[in-house]
């Protein structure tokens, strides 16, 4: 497990935009060392804010797009399309902008898909897919960068507080139901399947992160109580953040001026 690190930005818009010219370099570094790259999606905010800056950044043809594998860290379990769907947004961000091998594009089952409106049983095919692609040793991939937006609650996919999925230990991913954020119904990677991620990247911007942040970055937080506490990279944990949200941090926690 990698002790988290900060890095603070002066406004969102700056945070997304060193954030996309960091993700174009993890994304390269990986293609130059293993000839492909895996990137774990985050909806939200915070997300789609770098999704975008990612498809108006000078170098973003650095990545090899078509060897790039694209996997999403919860989705909101809707029809196909739907406006409120993750991967509908980042198509719209960014997706649809960049020559993406559509086989490599592995987005979340849909509530009108092969599983109806069977949340759990669509968890269980997409955790089958995720183990076809890991190989011998099942589980998950080895992403090399697991995003995730914090939630005001803080959240991180769609593990909420307090909720089945947040203790989930056997599955890598869960039918989430009840979430207290609409919609009701939704997917998610569970905190095993996200801690086996390379690098987690915690995305927190705007001041309506500042207290989950600070929750989350306390050394004595609970993860069952304060999820965004349980996502840890195995080699990197990195918050990426704005001075919003940061704004209440203790100050040994900010970086150095
Ligand atoms: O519903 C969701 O919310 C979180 C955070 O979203 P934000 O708009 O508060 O940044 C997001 O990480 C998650 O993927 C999404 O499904």
């Amino acid at each position: 497990m990698s002790a988290p690190q900060l890095v603070v930005h002066r406004d969102k818009e700056l945070m997304a935009q060193a954030a996309a010219a960091r993700l174009i370099t993890a994304v390269a570094d990986a293609q130059a060392a293993r000839g492909t790259a895996s990137v774990v999606l985050t909806g939200g905010r915070n997300g789609n804010g770098l999704l975008a800056a990612l498809g108006s950044a000078p170098a973003r043809d650095a990545i090899d797009w078509s060897r790039l594998d694209l996997w999403w860290g919860d989705e909101r379990f809707l029809p196909e399309g739907h406006p409120d769907r993750n991967v509908t947004q980042a198509r719209a961000a960014l997706l649809d902008l960049v020559p993406l091998d559509p086989a490599r594009v592995h987005a979340m089952p849909a509530a009108d898909g092969a599983y109806g409106s069977d949340a759990d049983a669509a968890a269980a095919a997409y955790a089958e897919e995720l183990a076809a692609a890991a190989g011998a040793e099942g589980g998950v991939p080895s992403f090399d960068v697991l995003m995730l937006g914090v939630g005001p609650d803080t959240h991180v996919a769609s593990l909420f507080p307090e909720s089945a999925g947040v203790r989930e230990t056997g599955l890598t991913v869960v039918g989430v139901h009840n979430a207290p954020k609409p919609p009701p119904t939704r997917i998610s990677l569970t905190l095993p399947a996200i801690r086996a991620a390379r690098e987690v990247w915690l995305l927190a911007a705007g001041e309506d992160k500042a207290k989950a942040a600070a929750l989350a970055l306390s050394p004595d937080a609970d993860e069952t109580q304060v999820p965004a506490a349980g996502a840890h990279g195995r080699t990197r944990t990195l918050w990426l953040m704005d001075e919003p949200a940061a704004s209440a941090l203790p100050h040994e926690l900010h970086p150095p001026a």
